[in-house]
């Protein structure tokens, strides 16, 4: 297993890139540390595929270059680069049994048929294979023959990295947690660095120590699932992650306020003075689950319209228009609403401030 260290790495499809537009992966300096389960998260079109095909050596970056441990590998191929590759759709020898195609690639590599029967049984036990080991794998389920795929890749101890291309696509959704679960147990067990491309924000918050949010070619933060959801970098990831997403507003800001439609809201003020100072667009970032709402008013409550209620079992999601704008508010299911008409809190300590889309760092509050 290798670290695996990016350094200026850029990709355009273009013959001539111009501006930062034309490139499918802009510039990205990161390091991808030995032992660690990583998902690259991102909507379509954003450059995850891009970014895996470079780590793996598929394709050749317009710019800069990838580092396994201390060896420069930009020019290898990925059989030089020794990484192991799942894509979104199995690739199995339908001729041979399951058992053949998970010794394959040990087969491939010389070793002992005593190392390989052991290995083939440890990992056919964890993705649950052990059973059909002795079958063909041409009349497998889609879900058996990419666990096969997965076997492929997980059996070598010796991969630098696994690099996982929505690899659970074809999986029904009841296969798809189990597998989730599977893949969590073999990264701990076998300290595998792997790396998980998907655009489901379940299946990376799920599978990984650390999530990449990219959009557009770029990376827009890297961190633990707490993190991105307690912190998002980027109202990209504030949307993106959390279910319903962060409410975004755009906002002015005076004396420590922020004012959205004419309506002022208290923020942190050390908050707030740092984010004057940066300038630009300025937008204010709360989650659902943080806001409060009440019948009764109380002071730094704002009065607001309930527009719509969703009911999900056990919480609700409340929209409330304030001002032009509509906010969604998580609620749990035993607080009640008398009528349309009620008041929204804005806890300072939760409220977060945004200029031109980047958080604005964390401020000491003043007392
Ligand atoms: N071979 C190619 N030639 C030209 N443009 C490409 C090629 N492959 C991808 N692109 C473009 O590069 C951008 C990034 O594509 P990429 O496949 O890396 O995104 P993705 O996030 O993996 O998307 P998806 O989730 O849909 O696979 C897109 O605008 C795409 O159209």
């Amino acid at each position: 297993m290798a670290r695996i260290e990016l350094k200026q790495l850029a990709h355009s499809y273009h013959t001539h890139p111009q501006q930062p537009e034309d490139y499918a992966v802009r510039e990205l300096d990161h390091v991808w540390e030995q032992g660690k389960a990583y998902a690259l998260l991102g909507p379509s079109g954003c450059g995850k595929t891009t970014l895996l095909n470079l780590i793996s050596g598929l394709l050749q970056p317009t710019q800069g270059q990838v580092w396994f441990d201390d060896q420069d590998v930009t020019g290898f191929d990925p059989q030089t680069r020794n990484i192991a590759q799942v894509f979104q759709f199995p690739v199995v020898y339908d001729t041979m049994t399951v058992y053949d195609n998970l010794a394959f690639p040990l087969r491939n590599r010389g070793l002992g048929a005593q190392v390989i029967r052991s290995r083939v049984q440890e990992v056919a036990e964890m993705l649950e294979l052990s059973h059909v080991l002795k079958r063909r794998a041409y009349n497998l389920t889609a879900d058996e023959k990419q666990k096969i795929s997965m076997g492929r890749g997980l059996v070598r101890s010796d991969v630098s990295a696994i690099l996982f291309d929505e690899p659970l696509t074809v999986i029904d959704p009841h296969h798809k947690w189990l597998l989730r679960r599977q893949l969590k147990q073999v990264h701990e067990r076998f300290n595998l660095t792997m790396i998980y491309v998907t655009h489901d924000q379940l299946e990376a918050m799920t599978f990984a120590d650390e999530v990449a949010v990219m959009i557009e070619g770029q990376v827009v933060q890297i961190g633990a699932p707490h993190e991105l959801f307690e912190n998002p970098a980027h109202t990209f990831v504030g949307y993106f992650i959390g279910s319903p997403g962060m409410n975004v507003l755009p906002c002015q800001l005076d004396h420590g306020e922020a004012i959205l439609d004419g309506i002022r809201i208290a923020v942190d003020p050390a908050l707030a003075a740092k984010a004057q100072q940066q300038g630009g667009q300025l937008e204010l970032g709360i989650r659902p689950e943080y806001l409060s709402l009440s019948d009764e008013t109380a002071p730094g409550y704002i009065p607001v319209r309930v527009s719509h209620i969703e009911d999900l079992g056990t919480y609700r999601i409340i929209t409330v228009r304030l001002g032009m704008h509509n906010l969604r508010v998580k609620l749990p299911e035993e607080q009640s609403l008398r009528g349309e008409d009620a008041f929204l809190y804005f806890p300072p300590e939760r409220t977060k401030l945004y200029a031109e889309s980047r958080l604005v760092n964390q401020a000491i509050t003043s007392k």
